[in-house]
């Protein structure tokens, strides 16, 4: 179990304009998709999430539907495609974790943060979010579904002081590329991977990114294409490792 430094009880100064993609509330389009009743036929759960799982899932989803929404962690246009877009999409990077320690940055209202941490109790989760109000729904919500594996650490991750370095680093929706590879890159061990679930226009970050990846000595650098034929919207994952 990672046990959170000093810097999980430190107030740091919070300007969430660092992260370009928040528009607001963490999560907020029109959508019109999602199931939570048939949830066990999609095959996107189903090669994922079991028995269990599949229930923290849900009462997770329904957590974030209800007071999430309250707390402006969740548009109310978004409701309607929670699973496809955002538990599913979360649920999708699970296979490409290791066991080990994994960082994730930004996680907001847990995505996809929680969302693996349910996926894969196999992995220890150190959550990394400046906020107060969303590092509260965070602990909250651990506490909740007694998700053992998970930590959460107030800080930015320019500034955050972990115990131990991290085997992997996940991220969806903080900033671009070019900020999130030097943001992430000293956490780090040797060998370690940046998992970033992007947007469509990911080819074109990795072009901007290009210095920051020569910068950080990252090979193997790929983008993978997740869901495809399983959900509406394909999941793209920037994947690297520093050498
Ligand atoms: C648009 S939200 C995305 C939240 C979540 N990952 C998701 O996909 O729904 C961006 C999050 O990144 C956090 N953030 C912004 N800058 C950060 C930084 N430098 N280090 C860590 N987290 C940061 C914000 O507080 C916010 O919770």
């Amino acid at each position: 179990m990672h046990h959170p430094s000093a810097e999980d009880r430190r107030t740091p100064t919070v300007n969430d304009s660092s992260a370009p993609h928040d528009s607001g509330s963490d999560i907020g389009q029109a959508g019109s998709i999602g199931d939570l009743e048939s949830v066990e036929a999609e095959p996107a759960v189903a090669s994922a999430l079991f028995g269990h799982q599949i229930e923290l899932a849900r009462r997770y989803t329904s957590n974030l539907v209800t007071r999430g929404e309250e707390l402006g962690l969740i548009g109310p246009l978004e409701l309607p495609r929670i699973w496809t877009r955002h538990i599913l999409n979360s649920v999708l990077v699970a296979p490409l974790l290791r066991p080990g320690l994994v960082g994730d940055v930004g996680s907001g209202a847990g995505l996809p943060g929680l969302v693996l941490a349910i996926a894969r109790p196999d992995v220890e989760f150190v959550l990394i979010e400046p906020m107060e109000r969303r590092v509260d729904w965070l602990r909250d919500q651990a506490a909740e579904l007694d998700l053992e594996n998970v930590t959460v650490v107030r800080a930015r991750a320019e500034e955050v002081r972990l115990d131990r370095p991290l085997g992997q680093v996940t991220a969806r929706a903080v900033t671009a590329l070019s900020k999130l590879i030097p943001m992430t890159a000293p956490l780090l061990i040797h060998e370690g991977e940046m998992v970033f679930l992007k947007g469509a226009r990911v080819a074109d970050e990795v072009t901007a990114a290009a210095r920051q990846i020569k910068k950080a000595h990252l090979r193997d650098v790929e983008i993978i294409e997740l869901g495809a034929g399983v959900l509406p919207e394909i999941t793209r994952v920037f994947r690297a490792t520093v050498d």
